[in-house]
């Protein structure tokens, strides 16, 4: 019988040198390994390796996470149910729960669902993405037109399953993520926290909820990503994504699909473009453009190649809105209980835009004449962050289906904008803060 010799060790690399090299490294390795010190290492090393196992798993499986409890209790139940009441004069009305309510578009839906007479509740992990205290501003405005919300992650499981105990809730208007096109490069595992596993945890909710309610969620017109072909329409191809964000929005609506697929869940897809107005993302080009404009700081204006301007079709939170209710009026019923499909439920994507793209040098010149303050414009090229030179929405669709007739154009929605931020911010109308 052949017995194991050095040379088995390597196999292709044969010669002396290399055998006697490998003795010395073996013995050496024993020796290390033998030391009381080197002991304490190999610990600590496998101390972290469970540590990080278990975060692991913790990771792949949301009971596990452990969020900090800041829900519950008899007090909060009763606000919650409140919150969820359709008022009573309301034909047909829906209990809905509005993820991401802190948020531009999801304050703006939910006050709108609650005007109308419908039941809303909020949910919102006001994260620190951009400044917090406007997303508590939304919510102290959400409170007084008497919409509780909840303060708790999509991630977290346990507290979804017990507002589905408390509510049953008709419709999940889910518009909660990690937005922004550019951050994913510096962030990349907040767009998977929010916009894949936090997804998934609250479509897993909802697919096991008796009843299943309907779910109208936000994707995003930059799943378009490199389409070249104009105006971009629902059927055209998607695969080729430009961001991370965008892959994570386009994952979430096969992710959708599945869960309309094998439980039932009836789903609509959104594909909001650009979106703008008052109580907006000071993340976004309009909102930081003003504020340095105000301040009489330079902003920066991406070209794309061969010094192209940059175009989005922008579109005026108003009009979302209508395209949000609209959604939410015609989704149908989730066929699903107790978890298993029971028929064929809809499945529908969406474009929610404007149809008349504008460049990005003549939204400065918009905001401009209505701050009546000139801009300190560097233009510079398109960094290749995840940008795409231009997005153009056809919307027959949305048109025909949810009666979707966008009417505001950018002049007017951005003096809109322009008087809300003057007056949030307390400016007055020479520019002048007077905070
Ligand atoms: O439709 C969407 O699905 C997305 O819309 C939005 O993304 P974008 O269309 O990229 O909007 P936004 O950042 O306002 O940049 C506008 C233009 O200004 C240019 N831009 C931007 C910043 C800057 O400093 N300079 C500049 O020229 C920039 O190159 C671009 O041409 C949402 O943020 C995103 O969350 C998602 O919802």
């Amino acid at each position: 019988m052949r017995s194991i010799e050095d040379h088995d060790l390597f196999p292709s690399t044969p010669g002396k040198v290399k055998i006697e090299r490998t003795n010395m490294l073996n013995r050496q390795f024993y020796r290390c390994f033998a030391s009381t010190s080197t002991m304490f290492v190999w610990a600590l090393f496998l101390i972290a390796l469970t540590a990080s196992y278990l975060s692991f798993q913790s990771f792949v499986d949301p009971k596990n996470r452990h969020y900090p409890i800041s829900w519950g209790g008899l007090n909060w139940e009763k606000q919650v149910r409140t919150s969820a009441q359709i008022r009573e004069s309301r034909q047909r009305g829906m209990s809905v729960l509005v993820t991401g309510a802190a948020g531009f578009v999801g304050s703006h839906v939910s006050l709108a669902l609650k005007k109308r007479g419908d039941g809303v509740v909020g949910l919102d992990n006001f994260n620190d993405y951009y400044d917090p205290s406007l997303k508590r501003a939304r919510k102290s405005l959400l409170n007084e037109n008497g919409i509780f919300v909840v303060e708790g992650d999509i991630n977290d499981a346990r507290l979804l399953a017990k507002l589905f105990d408390v509510v049953a809730f008709s419709h999940v208007m889910h518009l909660a993520a990690q937005a922004g096109v550019r951050y994913a490069m510096k962030n990349p595992g907040s767009y998977i926290h929010s916009n894949i596993a936090g997804l998934v945890t609250l479509l897993e909710t909802c697919k096991a909820a008796v009843p299943q309610p309907s779910f109208v969620w936000a994707s995003s017109s930059s799943v378009y990503g490199l389409n070249e072909k104009v105006p971009f329409s629902e059927s055209d191809q998607t695969d080729q994504p430009a961001s991370l964000y965008a892959a994570t929005k386009k994952s979430g609506e096969e992710i959708t699909h599945t869960y309309n697929h094998i439980y039932g869940l009836s789903v609509t897809g959104l594909r909001f473009f650009t979106v703008y107005g008052p109580w907006g993302r000071p993340d976004m080009a309009y909102f930081s453009f003003t504020r340095n404009i105000l301040q009489g700081k330079p902003i920066t204006v991406y070209r794309g190649k061969n010094r192209a301007d940059l175009a989005r079709d922008f579109t005026f939170i108003d009009d979302i809105v209508k395209g949000c209710l609209g959604s939410l009026d015609t989704s149908g019923k989730s066929t699903g209980t107790g978890g298993k499909k029971r028929g064929p439920a809809p499945y529908r994507i969406f474009n929610l835009g404007n149809t008349s793209p504008v460049t990005v040098p003549t939204l400065v010149s918009i905001l401009e004449r209505h701050l009546k303050v000139k801009a300190k414009k560097n233009f510079v090229d398109m960094p290749g962050n995840g940008d795409v030179p231009f997005t153009h929405a056809n919307i027959s669709l949305a048109r025909s289906e949810l009666g979707y007739k966008p009417s505001t154009d950018l002049q007017t929605g951005l003096k809109k904008f322009v008087k809300w931020y003057l007056s949030y911010y307390g400016y007055h109308h020479n520019g002048k803060s007077v905070n």
